[in-house]
C-alpha cells in the first residue's frame, strides 16, 4: 500500500494485521534510567530505537511523544528523525504526538514539518490542538489528505483538568449549545463526510483524541448513535498507567468503539528493555479479545 493511499485505509488494513494497540515512544528520564541509557539525545534515540525494534512484526502503530526528545534541543529532534524514520520503513505507521494549534497560516507551516513527505520530521499522522477555532486547522487537514497523511484533533483529553474548558458550552457558531469537546468530534465527522468519496472509506483520515478516562458522554459525545461513515478513528490515551480498563472499552466508547486505538506508553515501556517485547505481544492479544 502506498503512501498516498488515504490515512483512514492504512489505519484500517493495520487494524487488519496487527490490531489497534499503539506502543507510546515516552522516554521519561525515569524509563531511560531503567533502561540503563543516558538522559541525553543518544540516550532517546537508543531507547527510540530499541522500542520500534520491538514492536515492528508484533503491532501496527507507534506513537513518538515529540516532549521527551525536544527536551534534548537540536541534537533531540536529530535523533527523533532516525527514529520516526526506522519506524517508517519497518511498516510502522507513525503518529507524531506534537499537538501542535496556531492561526491557520502557522498550523499549516507546523503540517509542512510533520506530515510533508521528504520532510526531516515525515509522520503518518499528527496531533492538533484547534483551541484556536475549527477553521484554524482547515489548510492542514486540506494538505494531509492530499498527501495521504492523517490528523488527529483533541477533544476530550485524558487530563482530569481538562473536563472545565473541554465541557464548556459553545455561545455562538452553528453548534451552539453542544460542549467544545462535542463540537470538535462532529465537525471532524463533518469534515471526513465531506470528502469526495466519502461513502467508500471504511475509515476517514481526521480522528479525534478522546480520552478513555474521560465519561464521554457527560462531554456531550454521542455514544448510542450509528457510528458514522467513514468510521471515526479515535486515539485513545488513558488506558494502563492512567488507570482505564481495557475491559470497559466498549462502555466508554459505545458505538465509537470501532475505530479506537488503544495507545498506551509507561505501562508497556516499563517492562523494558529485556522484557518489552513479550509485554506488547501479551497487549495485542488483549487489545484484540477489548476491542469490536
Ligand atoms: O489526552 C491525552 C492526549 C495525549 N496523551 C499522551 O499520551 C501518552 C500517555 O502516556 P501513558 O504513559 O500511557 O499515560 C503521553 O505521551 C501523553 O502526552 C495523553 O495522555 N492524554
Amino acid at each position: 500500500m502506498s503512501d498516498a493511499t488515504p490515512f483512514g485505509e492504512r489505519l484500517d488494513a493495520i487494524f487488519a494485521a496487527y490490531g489497534k494497540l499503539c506502543v507510546g515512544i515516552d522516554p521519561h528520564a525515569s524509563l531511560l534510567d531503567q533502561w540503563g541509557l543516558p538522559d541525553s539525545a543518544e540516550g532517546v534515540r537508543e531507547f527510540g530505537l530499541r522500542t520500534v525494534d520491538a514492536v515492528a512484526g508484533r503491532a501496527g502503530i507507534v506513537k513518538p511523544q515529540v516532549a521527551f526528545f525536544e527536551r534534548h534541543g537540536a541534537a533531540g529532534y536529530v535523533a527523533l528523525e532516525r527514529v520516526l524514520a526506522e519506524a517508517r520503513d519497518a511498516g510502522l505507521l507513525v503518529i507524531a504526538d506534537v499537538k501542535r494549534g496556531d492561526i491557520g497560516t502557522s498550523v499549516e507551516a507546523y503540517g509542512q514539518a510533520w506530515l510533508r513527505p521528504g520532510s526531516g520530521l515525515e509522520s503518518d499522522a499528527m496531533t492538533i490542538s484547534a483551541y484556536q477555532g475549527l477553521g484554524s486547522i482547515d489548510g492542514v487537514l486540506t494538505a494531509a489528505d492530499s498527501a495521504g497523511k492523517g490528523v488527529f484533533v483533541l477533544a476530550a483529553t485524558s487530563n482530569p483538568e481538562a473536563a472545565a474548558i473541554q465541557r464548556a458550552v459553545l455561545q455562538q457558531s452553528s453548534r451552539a449549545g453542544n460542549t467544545v469537546a462535542q463540537a470538535i468530534t462532529a465537525g471532524v465527522i463533518g469534515w471526513n463526510q465531506g470528502r469526495a468519496d466519502a461513502a467508500s472509506r471504511p475509515l476517514g483520515s481526521v480522528g479525534v483524541v478522546l480520552g478513555a478516562t474521560v465519561d464521554l458522554r457527560t462531554s456531550g459525545i454521542d455514544l448510542d448513535a450509528e457510528p458514522p461513515k467513514p468510521g471515526l478513528p479515535v486515539l485513545a490515551p488513558g488506558f494502563g498507567h492512567q488507570g482505564a480498563e481495557l475491559s470497559d472499552l466498549r462502555a466508554i466508547y459505545g458505538s465509537l468503539a470501532g475505530g479506537v486505538i488503544v495507545s498506551e506508553s509507561r505501562s508497556i515501556l516499563g517492562a523494558g528493555p529485556d522484557g518489552l517485547a513479550e509485554a506488547i505481544r501479551r497487549r495485542v492479544n488483549e487489545v484484540g479479545a477489548a476491542s469490536v
